[in-house]
């Protein structure tokens, strides 16, 4: 679904993403991890062409990304901060990006409706609670049914019952919709349910990229901080 082949990325001299290699499958979820800076959000910006790379071919859906757009349209992006428009209130957000993708008329309104957005339709973007941005933004990540989905820090700031329902939204769409996820989260707790693949993250290399089951077994840990912790602190490099 998504192939990323000797991926590098520079910002002026300071070199950002190292030759990554990396294939992506329909019904993964995908757990990006790593330390802050590693390069997770630029690999993501880069896979929605939202910076220039250097050396290295994205294709998505068989398709070469370079010079291309059309092929967002695919995707559900939930970025680690929205800038939405201050003055527009929710409702109108909505009516907008609506009106953008014609193409599409049957909606996905089931986090809209389970975060209660119609409550806040009202108030303006710019004034909205951190919790309330990101139950907006996640709602608009599926808006549009998309075939997958990219989401940076999306329980960040969200109170522990909008976490659970996004978490059971997100496992419906790996297991019954077999959509690819793509998610980024430094609360490892919030992937230990949903991810069974990590890829890790360093120095804008990759570090280790294993399924979830390979890492249980080889560190005897379930939990996810509790692998990582493992691997951090032997001799192996896991590459
Ligand atoms: N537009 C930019 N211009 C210059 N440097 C940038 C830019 N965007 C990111 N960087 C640098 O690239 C590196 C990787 O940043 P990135 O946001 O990808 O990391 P991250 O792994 O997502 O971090 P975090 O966990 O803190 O969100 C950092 O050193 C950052 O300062």
């Amino acid at each position: 679904m998504i192939k990323i082949e000797n991926l590098n990325k520079h910002f002026s001299k300071h070199k950002v993403l190292n030759e990554i290699n990396l294939h992506f499958s329909a019904g993964e979820c995908v757990a990006l991890i790593g330390p802050n800076g590693s390069g997770k959000t630029t690999l993501i910006k880069s896979i929605l062409a939202l910076v220039t790379v250097e050396k290295g071919e994205i294709h998505v859906q068989n398709e070469n990304i370079r010079n291309q757009s059309d092929y967002r349209s695919k995707i559900g992006y939930m970025p680690q901060i929205n800038r939405f428009p201050e003055h527009m209130s929710v409702q109108q957000l909505f009516k907008m990006m609506k009106s953008i993708r014609k193409d599409v008329t049957d909606y996905d309104l089931s986090l809209y409706e389970a975060f209660n957005i119609d409550s806040m339709r009202k108030k303006k973007l710019g004034i909205l609670s951190g919790g309330m941005r990101q139950k907006v933004s996640a709602a608009l990540a599926f808006l549009f049914k998309p075939e997958i989905l990219i989401l940076d820090e999306p329980t960040a700031g969200l109170d522990p019952v909008s976490n659970e329902i996004l978490k059971k939204k997100l496992k419906e769409a790996i297991e019954k919709e077999n959509k690819l996820v793509l998610i980024t989260s430094h609360i490892l707790n919030d992937l230990d349910d949903i991810a069974d693949r990590v890829v890790y993250l360093m120095d804008g290399s990759l570090y280790f990229d294993k399924q979830m089951t390979d890492l249980k077994e080889e560190t005897s840990e379930s939990r996810l901080n509790k692998i990582i912790a493992s691997i951090l602190n032997t001799e192996n490099h896991y590459v």
